[in-house]
């Protein structure tokens, strides 16, 4: 039975003003994805797009049509969820157990060995496909009463930045236009999931123990991420050099990034970056930082081997081995099981790192069955 609308009411959110102070902005390249349908577009914008996928793993997206009053709606709705009695925000959590990021989570885990906790909450939205794969995955009240234009929300998203992006990236490979796409395509199932997501204020001793998040430096785990700028400053980059930078809110931009499964896909051709949020700046300290993003993770049936680009063989990038890898998809592993147990290693823990001393050797490095990534900086 539909929720009624009326249950909830949803008050719109706006943004909070963008920090005064100046911080150490990470220079950004923009892709303005309106010239894409023009003529010669799609090749320019992977000329303009290649060297922030080889070298810098983060880019900006403009130029979506994404009409800001829907960003700010799916917001408002996020705020809404948010703010929620626990109790009814519990009803469906993320199941780490097994790997399971869909629903709810409860910021329940201490920091290292302080008994300060996690400072942030998520609510992680699957697709809405055609077949109606996800329809059995239990959603709260209040998202079964906006279903529809999340539902829209989340479609769009993927079919205006996303797919765009892999036909790029493919370009950019040298692969036929809808080779990435197609291991991604909104209407298979994937581990997909459009998230809603808050952090709330610290106290400045709690900022101290935990090393002001320092130590949550991380690669994201499936092909992209797509996060709509939000004015509240936190999120940093590593740069190549191990310096660490701010990501800059840009008004109407998506700050996109490459992640693991792209980085395996390309033999590290294109970058999986470390990135991590730390405490806002003084003037934004007191103020909750709301965001909205999506996680794009490869269709749970394809095979994670290397894709056959003349550019990773020109590169030298592609041992005898990944060639015989490509002989035998079937042997490697699938991306739901990739995703599944990243997920699994990342949060099935009580406890989180305060930094990477506090971190044992072997929590240093995920390996899942030869596909490996660092899993902690600061
Ligand atoms: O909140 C942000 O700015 C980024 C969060 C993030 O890195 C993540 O959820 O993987
Ligand atoms: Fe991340």
């Amino acid at each position: 039975m539909p929720v009624p609308v009326s249950a909830f009411d949803v008050k719109p959110w706006t943004r909070p003003a963008e920090t005064t102070e100046s911080l150490d902005w990470a220079p950004l390249k923009t892709i303005d994805l309106s010239v894409f349908d023009q003529p010669g577009g799609k090749e320019k914008l992977a000329d303009d797009l290649r060297d922030s996928a080889k070298n810098v793993g983060f880019w900006v997206v403009t130029g979506h049509g994404i009409p800001d009053d829907e960003v700010l709606r799916q917001l408002s709705i996020a705020n809404t969820f948010f703010h929620l009695p626990l109790e009814e925000k519990k009803k469906y959590p993320c199941d780490f157990s097994t790997g399971d990021y869909f629903g709810y989570r409860e910021p329940t885990r201490t920091i290292g060995s302080t008994n300060v906790k996690e400072n942030m909450e998520m609510l992680n939205i699957p697709k809405y496909t055609t077949n109606d794969d996800y329809k059995d995955i239990p959603k709260h009240d209040i998202i079964k009463a906006y279903e529809d234009e999340i539902a829209d929300f989340h479609r769009k998203l993927f079919e205006n930045v996303a797919a765009k992006l892999f036909v790029l990236l493919a370009l950019i490979l040298e692969l036929p236009e809808d080779y990435l796409l197609n291991a991604h395509a909104y209407d298979r199932k994937s581990e997909d999931h459009l998230r809603y997501m808050i952090y709330h204020p610290r106290t400045l001793e709690e900022r101290k123990a935990v090393n002001d998040g320092r130590g949550g430096g991380h690669t994201d785990f499936g092909s992209l991420t797509l996060l709509f700028s939000q004015n509240v400053a936190g999120l940093q980059i590593r740069t190549p050099s191990g310096e660490w930078k701010y990501v800059k809110p840009v008004p109407g931009g998506i700050t996109v990034n490459s992640a693991d499964v792209l980085q395996f896909l390309t033999k590290g051709y294109i970058k999986s970056t470390i990135h991590r949020v730390v405490g806002p700046p003084h003037d934004q300290s007191s103020i909750e930082r709301l965001g909205l993003l999506y996680f794009v993770r490869p269709n749970d049936d394809v095979p994670i081997v290397p894709v056959p680009s003349p550019v990773l063989d020109r590169e030298g990038l592609l041992t005898e081995e990944d060639k015989k890898a490509q002989q035998h998809p079937e042997k490697a592993p699938t991306g739901y099981a990739w995703t599944r147990a990243r997920v699994e290693n990342a949060h099935n823990r009580a406890k989180l790192s305060v930094s990477y001393e506090d971190t044992s050797e072997k929590d240093r490095v995920f390996d899942f069955k030869g596909l490996a990534v660092p899993t902690r900086w600061d």
